[in-house]
């Protein structure tokens, strides 16, 4: 089966991101090599800045019990908290560029630890490259599916210019860059999990609720899946996050 995904630009022409969908059979096959086990529940959340990940990570966590966790927040909380890496994290966010992995990592993995749900979903990361990779390598844990938000960029411009928490970011400098990077770094981790059949693209300009549908839509075939497969107990499921589970 083909999927066809497309990123729209500024002026909101489509790019191919073009790829073969791996057959459910395919994907159970390489989900069971992956940990030898026979269920995963977990899903990435990449999108723009200000396409409404969080917004949507909300709705989630409501409607089918998932936790949360927030790259930006956990980074944010980290910054005000006195810490070593605060002056660093500050710059970085005021900038619009990413922080090393190490240091998010170290704090995704705590508020993994620290929570006691067994399904999580992690908010706007990987945001490059390198936290895709070093967080598979240190957590050996892969998403099992990926929701991709594209939205316009002068409709992320607006939502953000509007967003009114007085975050540092949120200015026309830092969301250009930000959109920049996000070109750049972001968009070839979303590449990489679509050739590997598992971004679900939705279409994150349309109105809150109609967002929330298409949202439901890719979480409750997950859940489907899983009940038929007669798992025990759900796994872990942060954009990534699993632990395996007893079929
Ligand atoms: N579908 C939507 N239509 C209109 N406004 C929206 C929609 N989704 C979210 N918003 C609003 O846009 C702003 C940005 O949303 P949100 O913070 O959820 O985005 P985000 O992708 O998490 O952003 P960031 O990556 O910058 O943290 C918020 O003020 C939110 O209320
Ligand atoms: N994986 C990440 C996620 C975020 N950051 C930094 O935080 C800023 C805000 O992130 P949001 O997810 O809340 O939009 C982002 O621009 C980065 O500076 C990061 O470094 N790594």
């Amino acid at each position: 089966m083909f999927l066809k995904l497309f990123q729209r630009g500024k002026t909101g022409e489509a790019s191919d991101l073009e790829s073969n969908e791996e057959s459910d059979d395919e994907r159970q096959g390489s989900e069971k090599r992956l940990k030898g086990s026979a269920a995963f529940s977990k899903s990435h959340d990449p999108g723009g800045p200000g396409s409404g990940k969080g917004t949507q990570c909300a709705n989630i966590v409501k409607h089918f019990g998932y936790s949360h966790f927030s790259a930006g927040d956990l980074l944010r909380a980290e910054r005000d908290s006195g810490s070593e890496n605060g002056t660093m994290i500050k710059n970085m966010i005021k900038k619009g560029e990413i922080v090393p992995s190490e240091v998010t990592i170290k704090l995704l993995q705590r508020a993994m630890e620290e929570d006691g749900n067994d399904k999580f979903l992690i908010d706007g990361f990987p945001r490059n490259e390198e936290n895709r990779a070093a967080f598979e390598s240190v957590t050996e844990i892969e998403p099992e599916f990926v929701l991709f938000f594209d939205c316009p960029e002068e409709e992320m411009e607006k939502r953000v210019l509007n967003r009114n928490q007085n975050r540092d970011d949120d200015n026309i400098e830092t969301i250009r860059n930000r959109f920049k990077v996000y070109m750049e770094s972001s968009l070839p981790v979303i590449e990489y999990y679509n050739s590997k059949g598992k971004v679900h693209k939705i279409d994150a300009a349309k109105p809150i609720d109609q967002v929330f549908e298409a949202v439901k839509e890719v979480f409750s075939s997950h859940e489907d899946r899983m009940s038929t497969r007669n798992c025990a107990s759900i796994s872990r499921s942060p954009i990534c996050g699993n632990e395996t589970v007893a079929a």
